[in-house]
């Protein structure tokens, strides 16, 4: 069993191995994230080179060895040679988090399929079972889960932290931020005012 959670990597140093398609849209990822990018490999596609141009990465056009792990929070395998993937995992520090492109068993975290609407994140995650199904099940929820949900959650960011300095009462509290949470209200143009006279009537409420 895999353990699920949404890691901080903002400034934080990834080194990916390899300059293939694979290795590209890990470095997207990687970037989206904040992270500082390193590239190992003798060659890369026009659109990482048009990445390493542009500063965004740093490329260091040589083949695979132990020492570019160094200060390595996050290691991406990603090359098309599953010997030297699997020695980056034998290399790898205890601490240092590895993913081998091709190995979802030796593999440290395994990357899922993502949808981002603002601060609404979905991942799918296939165990490594079927990274195809992952990709049709997100292509699948972006229908569901369309644009409006960006506002929305912003909305919900912003009621939550006024519920929380407003209402003391934990009843009254749980009721509005389920409240909020109903379709009725992601669907509401007017859910601010909505929201602001729900408010209002729990703080009297407490006051009673
Ligand atoms: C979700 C996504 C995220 C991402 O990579 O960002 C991702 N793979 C995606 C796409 C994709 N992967 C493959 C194809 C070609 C299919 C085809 O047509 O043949 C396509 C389709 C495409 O490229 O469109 C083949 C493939 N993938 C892996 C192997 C090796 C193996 O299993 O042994 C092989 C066989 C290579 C071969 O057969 O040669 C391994 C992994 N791929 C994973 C993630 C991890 C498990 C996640 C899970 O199980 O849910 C895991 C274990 C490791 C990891 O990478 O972390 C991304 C969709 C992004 C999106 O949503 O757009
Ligand atoms: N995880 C996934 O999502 C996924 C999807 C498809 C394929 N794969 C697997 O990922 C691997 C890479 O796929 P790709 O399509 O990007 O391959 P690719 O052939 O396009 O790219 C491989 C890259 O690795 C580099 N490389 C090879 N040996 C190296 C070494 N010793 N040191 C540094 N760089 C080296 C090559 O120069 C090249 O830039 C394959 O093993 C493939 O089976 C994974």
């Amino acid at each position: 069993m895999l353990y699920s959670m949404n890691l901080r990597i903002s400034d934080r140093n990834a080194v990916v191995i390899g300059g293939g398609k694979v290795a590209h849209r890990k470095v997207l990822g990687l970037l989206d994230a904040g992270a500082k990018v390193k590239v190992v490999s003798p060659d890369l596609t026009s659109e990482l080179m048009g990445l390493a141009e542009a500063g965004e990465i740093s490329w260091q056009p040589e083949q695979y060895t132990k020492k570019v792990l160094e200060g390595a929070f996050l290691v991406i395998a990603a090359t098309n040679d599953s010997e030297t993937n699997l020695q980056v995992k034998k290399d790898a520090l205890p601490h240092q988090l590895v993913n081998l492109a091709d190995n979802p068993e030796e593999s440290d975290f395994q990357v899922p399929s993502v949808i981002k609407r603002g601060k609404l994140t979905i991942a799918v995650s296939t165990s490594g079972a079927s990274p195809v199904l992952a990709k049709k099940i997100c292509t699948q929820m972006e229908q569901m889960f369309d644009e409006q949900y960006e506002s929305y959650l912003e909305f919900l960011a912003a009621s939550r932290k006024e519920i929380k300095v407003s209402v003391k009462d934990e009843a009254i509290k749980r009721r509005l931020l389920r409240t909020i949470a109903d379709e009725s209200f992601m669907k509401d143009p007017d859910r601010k005012q909505r929201f602001a006279r729900l408010l209002e009537e729990a703080i009297s409420e407490e006051g009673r």
